[in-house]
Formats: structure tokens, C-alpha cells, sequence
């Protein structure tokens, strides 16, 4: 159907998952209408009349920012989340300086090398209080011709009693703001507080820079991931899913270590696979990272590699990596050009890939700063970064699976079974040349 659907009908049509993609520029109109949605439309007039709102993220565009919001909501107070370490915080005090209703709080980063990742918005509304979690930046390269994952809630109503959601979504939050220990967030913190959050039905995986220990070893990072899997998902009396693949797509790769068994399959994947037996068919754990030739051949060319920071120094560090790669491939969703700054987790039945036990669409690349290393013989998970993510588990949605392939399916990025790298496939390494193939623009890519 070619109907243009109004932002208010894309959301409602999105029902239960609430789960988009970005809207790309150069594809066909209708796969843009059906669980597609640009930040224009996020923001739109039609979902009430904003009084506030407050925008974390990692890299900004005050003036693209702003002129996503409608032109009545440009004055209203916004509050700017952001790492306070990057060198550029200085252009983000002078993009910020001729608007007196924004705010900037900056976030501690006391461990090095972390980055403040976490890509979230509190809309708050005459009607109610809506978060939305995303993975693209507020800058408009993000939202142009890439493929972004965006969650949005329910616009939650203000209640006098605190409406907890089935899956803890409100303590999660509080847990996960409280850890940026800063009274610029206290009004957002008693606004949480005072909305009702039973209509939501997705899980919070959050990351926060740090060494959690104790009780709060499973708060944050790749432990909340397990605990969470661990409770919610009973898969200990299905046999068959022991060896269920695991899928991990991403933009980004950190330095995991000499061999797969440094922290990927022996910490990593045990928390995707949640799972502690040592059952000798233990899944498959397939990575989704794109090539250079899907980089060349993608809408915006080799530039979209400048958004695929995997370094030389670190991948000649592991070249053992390459055997559990796939490239990245979105055919049912016209998004194969579209290159991927969303980040997901998931998990597949081993039935020709027809079901989907749980998925996770997060800010958080493959790396240990995002999910969190184990230290002190297993005592303590060490976090660099900021990070959040919402995680879909069938039981919240009344069932026991989400199925792939028919009318109700879930709304997935990307075409499975994922596409295992060819001996000529390369990773996108963003600080080589590549200088024997013009891209789609007829460009070369020269990083010195
Ligand atoms: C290595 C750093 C500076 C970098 C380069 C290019 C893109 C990046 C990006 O998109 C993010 C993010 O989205 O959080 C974070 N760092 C990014």
C-alpha cells in the first residue's frame, strides 16, 4: 500500500514491538512506512505538546537538533547528555551558547578510554512522559542514508502511584541515571518517578563506567544480559535450542584478546547463550560486520566507513575474528546500501531460522569497554562506557517465540541466515586505503 502513514498511525501500527528502522533517503516510499521513522517524525507536533525533553547521546548538531524539533517546541527547556571527555566538549558549549533553554550535563567518564554511548530521549508531554532508545547520533549523516534502530515507548501517564512494567523498566532506568551521580538529572529522576510505566514491555540493558561488584555485579553490561536471559527465558527444558545460534551485529570492534577464547566465547557468549551447560552442541555464535565492498557499494560510499571506526592496529591483533564474520545484508528491507550503525544481539532456533527466542537492539559495539570484562577472579565486571539497550523476550509478549516469517512477525534488520564472509570479503578498516575500486560515488578512501 502506498499510503503515507502519519507519525501517531507508524506507531500504532508498530505494535507490540514498537521497534524502527531509520527512514533512508533513495529507497522505495513504502519500505520507509512500515516500521520506519525519521527523527522529524519522532519529534512530531501530533504526539502532544512537549513541555521538555532531554537528549543523551555522543555526537551533536545543536542546530540539526533543533530544526528536527517542531518549530513551537524549538524554545522549551532541553537538557544535552554527553561525555564530558571529547576534546570537541569546547564546540559544544559554543554550539549550545545562543540557546539559554538548553542545558548541558556532562558525564563522568572516570575510567579511561570510555565514551558516554547511551543514545536515549525523555519526551515529556502534557500527557505523559515517553523514553525513546536509539543508536543513531544527533548529527544528520546518522539519519540520512544508514540503518539506525529506534525504540519508543508508550507515552506514560503521570500517576499518583508508582506503576512499576512487568520487566522492571522504571528501577532499571533510575538504576542506570543514578550512576551518573549528577543533581542536573534529579528533575528527570522524580518525573520517572511519578509516571506510570505498566505498559511497557521491553527489558533495560544498560551499561555504566566502573567496577561492579557485589550486588551490583549483574546491574549493568554483559551480566545483565545473562541474569536477565536467566530469568525470563526458560530455555534449560527445550533440548533443541542448546544449539540455537547466536547472532551479534554491530559498528564497531574493540581489541578482544589473542584468541576467540579470551573473553568472546568464554564471557561474552556465555552470557548470550545464558545458558552454563557445557553441552558439547553449544551454539554458533555468527558476527555481522560489514566488508569493504559493502561500504564501497553502500548509498553514501566510503564515507559511511567513516562511521565503522574498526582500526588496523587492533584488527591485525585478531585476525582469528574473521572466521566468525558475516556481511551485512538487508534485501527484505531495501537496506543492504544502508550501512549499519544499529547494533543487535539475537537469537535464532536452528529450524532454518524461524524463530527468534529474544533480540536486543543496544548502543553497545563488540567490545569489552561497552559490555564489561571480568576481573579479580570473576568478582568484578569492569565497564568503560555508557551504554543502553531495550531486549524483546517472547514471555513479555505472550509468547513462547517470536515468529520470523508470517503476518505478526518481528520487525528484524537484516536478512538471515546472515552471509558468511568469501575468502575475498575484508573487514572495513577504517584507517587503511582503498585505492584499486571507486565507491558508489566514484571516490577513492585515502585516511592520511
Ligand atoms: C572512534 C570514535 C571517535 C568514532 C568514530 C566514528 C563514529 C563513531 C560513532 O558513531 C560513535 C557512536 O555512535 O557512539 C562513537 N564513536 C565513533
Amino acid at each position: 500500500v502506498n499510503k503515507r502513514l502519519t507519525p501517531v498511525e507508524k506507531i500504532e501500527q508498530s505494535e507490540p514491538y514498537r521497534f524502527f528502522l531509520s527512514t533512508v533517503h533513495g529507497i522505495q516510499d513504502n519500505y520507509n512506512q512500515t516500521n520506519a521513522i525519521s527523527l522529524k517524525e519522532i519529534l512530531s507536533v501530533e504526539h502532544g505538546q512537549l513541555t521538555r525533553s532531554a537528549q543523551f547521546n555522543y555526537m551533536f548538531d545543536i542546530e540539526f537538533l533543533l530544526e528536527q524539533y517542531p518549530s513551537e517546541f524549538r524554545l522549551k527547556p532541553l537538557l544535552i547528555v554527553h561525555g564530558d571527555s571529547r576534546d570537541d566538549n569546547h564546540s559544544l558549549k559554543t554550539q549550545c551558547s545562543p540557546y539559554p533553554q538548553i542545558e548541558l550535563c556532562p558525564a563522568r567518564l572516570d575510567i579511561p578510554f570510555g565514551t558516554h554511548h547511551t543514545k536515549m530521549m525523555f519526551l515529556l508531554y502534557e500527557t505523559g512522559l515517553r523514553i525513546v532508545i536509539h543508536t543513531a547520533n544527533l548529527i544528520s549523516q546518522d539519519w540520512r542514508q544508514k540503518t539506525q534502530g529506534i525504540w519508543i515507548s508508550p507515552i506514560c501517564p503521570k500517576t499518583n502511584d508508582t506503576r512499576e512494567s512487568k520487566t522492571n523498566f522504571k528501577k532499571d532506568l533510575l538504576d542506570y541515571i543514578e550512576q551518573y551521580r549528577t543533581r542536573q538529572l534529579q528533575f528527570w529522576q522524580k518525573t520517572i518517578n511519578e509516571h506510570d510505566f505498566s505498559s511497557i514491555n521491553v527489558h533495560i540493558i544498560s551499561s555504566t563506567p566502573g567496577r561492579h561488584t557485589g550486588a551490583n555485579i549483574n546491574k549493568f553490561g554483559h551480566l545483565k544480559l545473562r541474569q536477565t536471559l536467566k530469568n525470563y527465558l526458560n530455555l534449560e527444558n527445550n533440548e533443541q535450542y542448546y544449539s540455537a545460534p547466536i547472532i551479534g551485529q554491530f559498528s564497531s570492534i574493540g581489541s578482544l584478546g589473542p584468541n576467540a577464547n579470551s573473553w568472546l566465547t568464554k564471557e561474552f557468549l556465555t552470557s548470550l547463550k545464558q545458558l552454563n551447560t557445557n553441552s558439547f552442541d553449544s551454539p554458533e555464535l555468527k558476527l555481522i560486520y560489514p566488508t569493504v565492498e559493502n561500504v564501497r557499494t553502500s548509498f553514501e560510499g566510503y564515507i559511511a566507513g567513516g562511521s565503522l571506526p574498526y582500526n588496523m592496529q587492533t584488527a591485525m591483533k585478531q585476525t582469528w575474528l574473521i572466521n566468525y564474520l558475516h556481511r551485512w545484508k538487508a534485501d527484505h528491507r531495501q537496506r543492504s546500501r544502508a550501512s549499519p550503525h544499529i547494533k543487535t544481539y539475537l537469537r535464532v532456533t536452528n529450524d532454518q531460522y524461524k524463530n527468534l527466542l529474544w533480540f536486543l537492539v543496544t548502543s553497545a559495539n563488540l567490545s569489552k569497554a561497552a559490555w564489561g570484562v571480568l576481573e579479580k577472579n570473576n568478582t568484578q565486571l569492569m565497564i568503560r562506557s555508557y551504554e543502553i539497550g531495550v531486549l524483546f523476550i517472547p514471555k513479555q509478549f505472550s509468547q513462547t517465540i517470536f515468529p520470523l516469517f508470517d503476518s505478526s512477525s518481528f520487525p528484524i534488520p537484516y536478512d538471515l541466515p546472515p552471509v558468511k564472509y568469501e575468502s575475498t570479503d575484508k573487514p572495513w578498516i577504517v584507517d587503511m586505503t582503498y585505492k584499486n575500486q571507486p565507491d558508489s560515488h566514484g571516490n577513492m578512501w585515502d585516511p592520511h
